[in-house]
C-alpha cells in the first residue's frame, strides 16, 4: 500500500518548502520527494481530513499561516494570514471544532483561529504567556507546542518558562486557563504525546534530554509527575526534539539532536513507567522530527542539518528500529507528516 507523506522545513539554503512522497508499506521504499508547495520557512504543517494543508510560513518579513487545498493534482492556495512579526513554530488542527492552534515561540503567545469550510482563516483569540527559565535559551516565555488533550482541552508546552498549561476552549474566542504545571527548572518542555489508552502523557524536554511521565486527571485537568527518564547523555550539548508513541501504546520514541539518536523506550502496561531499551543513530545531523507510518512498520526521520531523511523498520512486538535507508535527500527538513 502506498502511504502519502509530506516533508517541510526551512528554506534558507536550498529548501523549497513542502515536499510530497509516497512510502510503500510493503517494502519501506520512498518515492522521490517532489515539491508540493513553495513557501518560505514552513517548518511545521498539519493536514485536515478533507486534505487542506495548514502550514506556518513567512512572507515579506512577516509571519503567520497559510492554507492550501491539496486534494487535487496541484496545490491551490485558499488563504494566508501574515499579520505577525514572525511565524509560529508549531501548528495543529482540531478536526472536531475546525480550530487552528499556532504556538508563537518567538512572540510568547498561542493563537486560536477558525478554519472555514472553504479554507479561510478567521482569527478567534490569543493567549499571552510570561516567565522565563534559568538557561540562556529561556530568556522569555516560548510556547513550543499547542495541541489537544484526549478530552478536548488545549495543552501548551512553554519551553522558555518550564511550564505546561491546560485551557478550556469550549468557547474558543475566550479560552480559560484550567491548570498549570511547573516542570523542573531548566528542562524546557518542548513536545508531548498522550498514551492512547491510559491517563498518562510523556513530555520531551529539550534542554535536559529527559522525558517526564505525568498522570493526567481529566476531571480537574491536573498533571502529576510520576517519573522521568533520560534519553541521551550530556544534556549540555544535546537538544531533545520529537516524541511519538506506537498505536498500541507499548513503545515511545524520542529524538535528540547533538547525540543524533532516537531512543526506544518501553511503556509499562499501566502507562506510568518507561524503560529505555536502546538508541539508534539517525544517520544524519539534527533529527528535529520523525513519524511512524500508518502501518507502524516504519519510522521516518528528518535530519535537518545534514539534509537527509532516513527510514528505519520497526518491530511491532519489540519496538526495535533497524536502518533501511539513509540517503533520501531533502534540504533543511524539519517536519515529517503522514496524511
Ligand atoms: O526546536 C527548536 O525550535 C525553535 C523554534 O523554531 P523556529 O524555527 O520557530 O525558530 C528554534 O528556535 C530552536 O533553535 C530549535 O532548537
Amino acid at each position: 500500500m502506498l502511504e502519502k507523506v509530506l516533508f517541510s522545513g526551512y528554506t534558507s539554503k536550498t529548501g523549497k518548502g513542502v515536499y510530497q512522497a509516497e512510502l510503500d508499506s510493503d517494502t519501506g521504499k520512498l518515492s522521490a520527494p517532489k515539491t508540493l508547495v513553495e513557501l518560505t520557512g514552513p517548518t511545521y504543517i498539519d493536514v485536515t481530513n478533507d486534505l487542506k494543508l495548514i502550514s506556518l510560513a513567512k512572507k515579506d518579513g512577516k509571519g503567520g499561516i497559510v492554507t492550501y487545498d491539496i486534494s487535487g493534482d496541484k496545490a491551490k492556495l485558499l488563504d494566508e494570514d501574515f499579520s505577525e512579526e514572525t511565524s509560529p513554530s508549531y501548528v495543529k488542527f482540531d478536526e472536531s471544532r475546525s480550530l487552528i492552534f499556532s504556538a508563537y515561540f518567538h512572540l510568547s503567545k498561542v493563537k486560536i483561529d477558525h478554519l472555514t469550510k472553504d479554507g479561510k482563516i478567521e482569527h478567534y483569540s490569543e493567549i499571552h504567556f510570561e516567565g522565563s527559565g534559568p538557561r540562556p535559551e529561556q530568556d522569555q516565555s516560548k510556547p513550543h507546542y499547542s495541541a489537544l488533550t484526549p478530552d478536548g482541552k488545549l495543552i501548551i508546552c512553554d519551553y522558555g518558562a518550564d511550564r505546561i498549561y491546560i485551557y478550556n476552549i469550549d468557547d474558543p474566542k475566550n479560552p480559560k486557563q484550567l491548570n498549570e504545571f511547573i516542570a523542573p527548572s531548566g528542562y524546557a518542555p518542548r513536545h508531548l504525546v498522550f498514551n492512547p489508552t491510559k491517563p498518562y502523557v510523556y513530555i520531551a524536554c529539550e534542554l535536559s534530554s529527559k522525558v517526564l511521565v505525568m498522570e493526567y486527571n481529566a476531571t480537574d485537568s491536573n498533571l502529576t509527575l510520576v517519573d522521568e527518564i533520560e534519553v541521551a547523555k550530556d544534556e549540555q550539548k544535546n537538544t531533545t526534539a520529537a516524541i511519538r508513541i506506537s498505536k498500541d501504546g507499548n513503545f515511545l520514541y524520542v529524538s535528540t539532536r547533538g547525540a543524533d539518536t532516537i531512543a526506544t523506550l518501553s511503556v509499562s502496561p499501566d502507562g506510568d513507567r518507561l524503560k529505555k531499551l536502546n538508541t539508534v543513530k539517525t544517520m544524519g545531523n539534527g533529527p528535529r522530527d520523525f513519524e511512524l507510518d500508518p502501518s507502524g512498520k516504519y519510522l521516518v526521520v528528518a535530519n535537518q542539518d545534514s539534509d537527509n531523511v532516513s527510514i528505519f523498520t520497526r518491530s511491532s512486538n519489540k519496538g526495535a528500529l533497524n536502518l533501511l535507508e539513509e540517503n533520501i535527500s531533502i534540504p533543511e527538513c524539519v517536519c515529517v507528516h503522514f496524511i
